[in-house]
């Protein structure tokens, strides 16, 4: 079955989830309503990226989920789960190829709707753009403006991301203009328990009743 592209996504960032927070974290965004879940991790620990990444996906499965990826085409071939591609992270087509035709994939097209267009024809699941706001994670991402999303959801059929700077005074513009899914880390996974991230998960979801 192909997963519902729209509601939020929420993205594991390392750093911010040291200590213990990683798993307790991302499944109180799960029970929240998260629809995607991606794993962000850029470290190289290739057995630790694996146990995670297992979990999460097992994670997700209770919860009605799909398990997304960063960066790792093999890593999300060995487990049958997602992707996202960045622009320098490898050819979406072949991924597509690899991961079979149900895979949700997903492509970084920055503020640039040709990127989007190669993204789908290299057979995107969805296109992400952004930052549309000052990022805590990511500041130096290229800027992109709200108007952009009109344009996207003019051109395009595929579901849109919107990453960078989400927040819940943020997001609700972003919806309204096309975003299916809105991307978050900071706003969601800077808290001080699991219990504020299920509430702001809650809450986020409830942007797309
Ligand atoms: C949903 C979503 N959109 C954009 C990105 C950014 O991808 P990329 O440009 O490859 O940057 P890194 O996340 O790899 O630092 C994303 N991860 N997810
Ligand atoms: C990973 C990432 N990619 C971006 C892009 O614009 O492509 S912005 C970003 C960081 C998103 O984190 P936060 O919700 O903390 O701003
Ligand atoms: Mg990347």
């Amino acid at each position: 079955m192909t997963a519902a592209l729209r509601g939020l996504y929420a993205i594991t960032d390392t750093p911010l989830l040291a200590g213990g927070k990683l798993l307790p974290y991302a499944e109180a965004a799960l029970i929240g309503g998260a629809r995607l879940l991606q794993y962000r991790d850029k470290s190289a620990d290739d057995v630790r990226r694996f146990d995670e990444a297992q979990t999460l996906a097992e994670l997700c499965r209770r919860h009605g989920a799909t398990l997304i990826i960063n960066d790792d085409l093999e890593l999300a071939a060995r487990l049958g789960v997602g992707l996202h591609l960045g622009q320098t992270d490898g050819s979406l087509a072949t991924a597509r190829a690899r991961l079979g035709t149900e895979a949700v994939i997903g492509g970084t097209c920055h503020a640039q709707l040709e990127l989007a267009e190669r993204a789908v024809a290299e057979g995107a699941s969805y296109i992400a753009f952004g930052r549309f706001f000052n990022s805590n994670t990511k500041p130096g991402a290229p800027a992109a403006t709200v108007e952009l999303l009109d344009q996207a959801r003019a051109r395009f059929a595929q579901p849109i991301v919107a990453i960078g700077g989400v927040t819940l005074g943020t997001a609700p513009g972003l919806i309204a203009r096309g975003a299916s899914m809105v991307a978050v880390i900071h706003a969601l996974f800077a808290a001080d328990s699991a219990t504020e991230v299920e509430d702001r998960a809650r809450a986020f979801a409830a942007l797309f009743d």
